[in-house]
Order: C-alpha cells, then sequence, then structure tokens
C-alpha cells in the first residue's frame, strides 16, 4: 500500500463545532448531546468544556475582554489541533467577541480544518430563569458583576452556520438540528 492510500483510508475527518451563546443558554447540554450520538457512531469526539479548560489551561484567567479573548484563543488553539487530527472537538464556551471568534475560524481556514459556528441563541430572559449554576441571581443580587448578556457584553454573531433557539426545542431537536448540519457538510 503507497503512502497516499493509507492516509485516504485512515484520515476521518475532523471539525471543531463551536457553540457561542449566553450563561445556561444550553451550550453544554447540546454539545454532550450530541457526543453521545457522534459517539455512538464511532467517530472521536472530544468536548471541551469551558469549566474544565479554566481549571487547567486557562487556570487563573478572569472575565475581563482580554481573558476572555485570551482563553478562547487558547481552546481554539487545541481545537483545531484535535480537528485536524480526525476528532470531532464540540466547544461549549461563550466566547462573547465578535474578533475574538474571527480569529479562531482564521486558524481553522488556515490550516484547512473545518470549523462550524453555532449560536445558542437562547434569549437572555430564559436563561435568566434557567440560571443553571446560579449567575443571573447572583448579579441580581449584586455579588457578582460583569455576566455575558446582563452588564457584560455579548456580541451575537452575524452569520452564524447555524442558530439554534433553544426555548422553542428538545435537547434532542436542538442536538440533531447540529448533527443534521455537520452531516450536509460530510462531517458526520
Ligand atoms: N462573569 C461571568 N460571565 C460569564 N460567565 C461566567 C462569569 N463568571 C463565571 N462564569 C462561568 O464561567 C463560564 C464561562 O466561561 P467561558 O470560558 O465559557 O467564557 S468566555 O468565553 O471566556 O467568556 C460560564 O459557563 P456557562 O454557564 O457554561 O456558559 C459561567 O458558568
Ligand atoms: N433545547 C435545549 N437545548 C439545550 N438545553 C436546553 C434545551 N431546552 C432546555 N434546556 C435546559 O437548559 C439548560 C442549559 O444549561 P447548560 O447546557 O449548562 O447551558 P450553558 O452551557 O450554555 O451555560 C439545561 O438545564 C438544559 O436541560
Amino acid at each position: 500500500m503507497t503512502n497516499d492510500q493509507i492516509q485516504e483510508n485512515d484520515v476521518t475527518t475532523g471539525a471543531t463545532v463551536w457553540l457561542t451563546g449566553l450563561p445556561s443558554a444550553g451550550k453544554t447540554t447540546i454539545a454532550y448531546e450530541l457526543a453521545g450520538r457522534l459517539r455512538a457512531e464511532g467517530r472521536r469526539v472530544e468536548v471541551l468544556d469551558g469549566d474544565e479548560i479554566r481549571e487547567f489551561i486557562s487556570a487563573g484567567l478572569g472575565f475581563s475582554r482580554e481573558d476572555r479573548h485570551t482563553n478562547v484563543q487558547r481552546i481554539g488553539f487545541v481545537a483545531e489541533l484535535l480537528a485536524r487530527n480526525g476528532v470531532t472537538a464540540l466547544v461549549p464556551v461563550i466566547a462573547p467577541y465578535a474578533d475574538s471568534r474571527a480569529a479562531v475560524r482564521r486558524r481553522h481556514q488556515e490550516n484547512d480544518t473545518a470549523y462550524v459556528e453555532v449560536h445558542v441563541a437562547t434569549p437572555v430572559e430564559v436563561c435568566s430563569v434557567r440560571d443553571v449554576k446560579g449567575l443571573y441571581a447572583k448579579q441580581a443580587a449584586g455579588e457578582l458583576t460583569g455576566l455575558t448578556g446582563v452588564d457584560d457584553p455579548y456580541e451575537e454573531p452575524r452569520t452564524p452556520d447555524l442558530r439554534i433557539e433553544s426555548q422553542d426545542q428538545t435537547v434532542q431537536e436542538s442536538a440533531a438540528s447540529v448533527y443534521a448540519l455537520l452531516s450536509e457538510r460530510g462531517l458526520a
């Protein structure tokens, strides 16, 4: 077998799927639901969970604009490495700034690595009722400032590859819509 044939047979197409949106929008839930489905089909999948990343490779970073940008660039770097090597990297990370997200997309384009941006566009009114981690309540009580979407910016993606209105869907429906897009693009 020639080298070309080995490559052709062994390489599966990886991709980065970045799920951006407000706290409690549903990013993490959709990522794990989708991960389960992709794994069941034999794909290699990693979820780069924002909270875990902040414990390890982004330990010490806070929530200033600069720190969030650094956090997003580090995650983008790791995701691209994984995706380039055949893994589907699912990234449920807020990434509130358009220029940070654009830089991650560029890194993928420069390496010919597939990149999909999903805006989990749950309105802040719904997120603040869900309040999975109690952050909205803390902000309202004056115990926290700089909460994304409340008193810190969230720059909505203008042209995401997919927009999900999670408030009108089940978790399974939301995950299925991402799966359908990946399928369409030959990535699932
Ligand atoms: N001030 C403030 N603003 C937003 N989020 C906050 C804040 N403080 C803590 N958290 C929790 O940290 C998670 C966000 O981390 P990320 O790494 O995803 O954010 S970022 O892209 O660097 O902005 C985020 O996780 P998710 O709720 O899963 O989005 C929050 O739980
Ligand atoms: N269609 C949906 N997609 C994702 N989450 C949903 C959906 N409908 C309801 N939820 C609920 O919303 C919450 C989202 O929390 P989480 O995934 O931790 O948000 P995030 O990671 O964006 O902070 C979960 O409790 C989840 O069960």
